[in-house]
């Protein structure tokens, strides 16, 4: 089974179709602490993150940001006093993509 965080993103075109639950459940399996929700309509990846206080919160934000830029897919951050909730999903497919699962895996490696 592939190293989620080491992989490298693929390009997704608007006609990739979105993963199915099978294929999800599969790399689930590496991120153990993430839940797949429905928000909004739309299958996405979960999970929330806690800190001592809104600094630390916004600290793990920035970072986020930070590895969204360099791969160019972008979660939706919900930043509060002690917590962070990261959720990833591909807008272009209104779904999940093995990205989706990537930036995941790289979301857990900077909040050590
Ligand atoms: C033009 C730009 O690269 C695209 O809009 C990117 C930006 N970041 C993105 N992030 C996510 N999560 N899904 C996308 O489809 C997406 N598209």
């Amino acid at each position: 089974m592939l190293r989620l965080a080491q992989t490298i993103c693929e390009p997704c075109s608007k006609d990739t179709p979105p993963l199915d639950k099978s294929e999800c459940q599969a790399y689930l399996e590496q991120l153990p602490e993430w839940r797949i929700v429905e928000h909004d309509g739309i299958i996405k990846l979960s999970r929330s993150f806690s800190f001592y206080d809104f600094a630390k919160a916004l600290t793990f934000t920035q970072r986020v940001g930070e590895i969204a830029e360099q791969a160019g897919h972008h979660p939706m951050l919900i930043t509060e006093w002690g917590k962070t909730t990261v959720m990833w999903w591909t807008h272009r497919i209104n779904g999940l993509h093995l990205n989706d699962f990537i930036l995941a895996a790289r979301t857990d490696e900077v909040a050590e």
